[in-house]
Parts: structure tokens; C-alpha cells; sequence
């Protein structure tokens, strides 16, 4: 096995892939983290806006949800229960594999989880962020959030940190969004409904336009909604192959200052729009999400799924990705691709665009406000 110390070597000599096996000796499962009672909300708010200029109304809006559920966002307990299930996987398939969670914004942190690592004696990590798109949010702001933790914890230099690829078109992640999809149009369809009347919403985190312009690499050309809209809309092509109901890619959970472009139409929006079109049913699938966090259950469950009532259409959600077997194999498959050095030509996308970057691409995913900061697992800008 060649032994290629980091994403920080193969950035230097410009490459897309890394192509060579790399030992690496744990995973680290990293993700926003959210708060888990009443007292923990406003930290937990404050952490995640910290020095980005969120107003204070959104902020209490945002407090809202997570009251409405006690407090309680439930992206922690799905992030333990994906980590048991990726144990359980590499245990299944016979490899020795530590998973470390931590997260950007909640406890457990990455910090701990980066010396709960290098304690235990493993410097070599392999990221699996829990975020499929491309875009600041979603990737870059995680690679900064690793460095970061790297400088905090004294462990820049010993301990490395890869991240597998942005997995948006990996089988493993659409491959429960089929499933879902299909289950739900035959539904309505044995309910009497013709295809034509069921429109499918694949709904995605609107980010600032700004932001969207920016994601992915500038040679690619992914025009005004960046690599973001491309990935999302590539996505929902190949999940809708074969089926002949319409369907539409929209946005939710804008934040920000109404003066601020952020990606449109609003999934409410579009739902009303559709209402008069002799529009029966609408199918609304959380593309952008891996799992059924706060997002999900308040801005489509409670929201959306409100506003089709209103608009006397039928509505069903389809699930996340979650624990769902595919996901969670697809996932070690992420990992072992790097570990093995896969030929690109032998890793799995369902998208032409894809499989994406190992190494993030000069210039990629500049934060608009603050510029570059210093990040891992990329090309420096
Ligand atoms: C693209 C994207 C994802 C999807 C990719 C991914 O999954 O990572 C995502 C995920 C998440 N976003 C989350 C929560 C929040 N996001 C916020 C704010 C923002 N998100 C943005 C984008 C995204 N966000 C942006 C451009 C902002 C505004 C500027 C900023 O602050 O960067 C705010 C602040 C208040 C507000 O403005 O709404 C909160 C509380 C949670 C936890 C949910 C839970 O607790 O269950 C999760 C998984
Ligand atoms: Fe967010």
C-alpha cells in the first residue's frame, strides 16, 4: 500500500482525485449538531450565526421551532444512531475502523472528537461530512470548521483530516429518494390519480444567490445557480427516470434580510402555484437533507404540508436518507474508495457531474462575507 499522507499533498501537486490508497486509521463523522433542551437553544443559536449578521427576529423565529419540540432538535440522536449503524457496517464487512462524531455547532464538538482520536492513536482521518452538496455551507464552511479545530486543539501538523467527496449523486444516497419517490406516486396513483396530476417537489436549504454563484469550480460554468442547482437538478432528473409526472426543484428555510437574493421559489410558494394547474397531489422530497432534522420536520412537515392542505392538495413527505441501509453501506463505501485508492472510473455517481472532487478545487466555495479562510482537504484558493 502507497502511503499518501493527505489531501494537503495531492492539493499540492493540483490533483482532482486521490488516486493512491492512504491509510487511513478512523473516520470522523462530522455534523452541525443541534440543541438538546430549552437552555441549550440561544448557545446553541449564537454559535451558528456567530459574526454572520443574522437578525435577531430570525433568530427568535428560529427558537420557535426548536421550542415547539422542547428544545430538542433531532439531529444529534440521528447522528449516534448513524454512527452504531456504521459501526455495525464495518463490523459486518470485517474491517477495523473507529467512527469519532463531532460537530460545528453543538457538543459533541469536532475539537473532542480530534483528541478522543489522536488519544486513542489515530492522526490519519478520513471526514464524512453529513452534507451531500456543494456550496460553503454544505462543504467549505466544514473543511474551515476542521482547520479550525486542528489550530484550537494543537493538533495541526499530527493529526490530518481528508473528506470523502460530496455525495450527492452516490447511489447510496439517492437510492432511498427512488425508493421513496416511487412508494409515493404509486400510492396516489392506486388512489385513483393519473401521473400528470401528481407533481413532485424536490426541496432543498436555499442559500444566498451570492453563495450558489459561488459553489463548485468557476471553470465548470454551472451558470447562476452554481454547482449547487446543477447538483440538485441532476439528482432529481435521475430520480425521476421513467416517471412521467411533472416535477420541480424549490427552496426552503431562507433566512437573511429580505434585501438579500437568496435561491427561489420558495417550496410555499410553488405549492400555491400549483394548486390551480389541475394539480391533484404533490410528492415534496428533501433532496438536500440526509436526515429528518429540524428543517425538515418544521419547514416541510409542519409548513408545507400546511400549505398544500390549504391549497386542497394531498401531500406526503417521503423520508430521508437516515439509517437506511444503502446510505449507511454507501457511506463505507465512500471511505473505502479513498482507503483503497478506486480508480475514478470505477466509483459510482448516478449523475454525470459526478463522483465529485476528493480535493476541493482552487477558488472553490468562497464564503462572500469573510473571504477565504484556512481549510483542509482542498487546493488552497
Ligand atoms: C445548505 C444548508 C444546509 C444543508 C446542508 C447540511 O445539512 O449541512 C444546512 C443545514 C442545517 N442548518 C441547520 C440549522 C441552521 N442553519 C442556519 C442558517 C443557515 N443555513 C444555511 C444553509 C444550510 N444549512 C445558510 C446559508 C444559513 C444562513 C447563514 C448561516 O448562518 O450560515 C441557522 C441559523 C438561523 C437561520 O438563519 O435559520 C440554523 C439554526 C441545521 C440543524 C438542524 C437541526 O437542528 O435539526 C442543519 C442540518
Ligand atoms: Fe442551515
Amino acid at each position: 500500500m502507497t502511503l499518501v499522507p493527505s489531501a494537503s499533498a495531492a492539493a499540492a501537486s493540483g490533483a482532482e482525485h486521490i488516486v493512491e490508497a492512504v491509510a487511513y486509521d478512523a473516520i470522523l463523522l462530522a455534523s452541525f449538531g443541534g440543541p438538546e433542551g430549552q437552555d441549550d437553544v440561544i448557545p446553541f443559536l449564537r454559535n451558528v450565526t456567530r459574526g454572520r449578521g443574522i437578525p435577531d427576529e430570525r433568530l427568535e423565529e428560529v427558537a420557535h421551532h426548536y421550542r415547539a419540540f422542547g428544545g430538542v432538535s433531532p439531529i444529534n440522536d440521528q447522528n449516534r444512531e448513524l454512527k452504531v449503524a456504521l459501526e455495525a457496517e464495518i463490523a459486518r464487512r470485517g474491517i477495523e475502523l473507529p467512527v469519532y462524531w463531532g460537530n460545528r455547532n453543538w457538543a459533541p464538538y469536532l475539537d473532542e472528537a480530534l483528541q478522543d482520536a489522536h488519544a486513542a492513536g489515530h492522526d490519519t482521518l478520513i471526514a464524512i461530512g453529513t452534507s451531500a452538496y456543494s456550496s460553503y455551507s454544505s462543504c467549505r464552511q466544514y473543511r474551515e470548521d476542521f482547520a479550525e479545530a486542528l489550530q484550537r486543539t494543537g493538533l495541526d501538523g499530527t493529526v490530518t483530516i481528508d473528506k470523502v467527496r460530496q455525495f450527492f449523486d452516490h447511489p447510496g444516497f439517492v437510492e432511498p429518494f427512488v425508493e421513496g419517490v416511487t412508494g409515493a406516486l404509486r400510492e396516489f396513483e392506486a388512489g385513483g390519480l393519473s401521473a400528470e396530476q401528481i407533481h413532485v417537489l424536490f426541496s432543498t436549504h436555499s442559500i444566498p444567490s451570492t453563495d450558489a454563484a459561488r459553489s463548485g469550480p468557476a471553470s465548470r460554468g454551472f451558470g447562476e445557480g452554481g454547482a449547487y442547482a446543477a447538483q440538485h437538478l441532476a439528482v432529481a432528473e435521475a430520480v425521476m427516470a421513467g416517471e412521467p409526472s411533472p416535477w420541480s426543484l424549490v427552496y426552503q428555510s431562507r433566512s437573511g434580510p429580505p434585501t438579500q437574493p437568496w435561491l427561489e421559489p420558495d417550496i410555499n410558494d410553488a405549492i400555491a402555484g400549483l394548486a390551480g394547474d389541475g394539480v391533484r397531489a404533490v410528492v415534496i422530497v428533501p433532496l438536500g437533507f440526509v436526515s429528518d432534522h429540524m428543517e425538515v420536520l418544521w419547514d416541510l412537515d409542519t409548513e408545507a404540508l400546511q400549505t398544500a392542505r390549504e391549497n386542497g392538495l394531498l401531500a406526503t413527505r417521503v423520508p430521508t436518507p437516515g439509517v437506511h441501509a444503502a446510505f449507511v453501506s454507501g457511506l463505507l463505501d465512500l471511505v473505502l474508495e479513498r482507503r483503497d485508492g478506486v480508480p475514478v472510473a470505477e466509483r459510482p455517481a448516478v449523475t454525470s457531474l459526478g463522483p465529485w472532487y476528493d480535493v476541493c478545487r482552487p477558488g472553490c466555495c468562497e464564503n462572500v462575507r469573510r473571504g477565504f479562510s484556512p481549510a483542509v482537504a482542498g487546493v488552497a484558493p
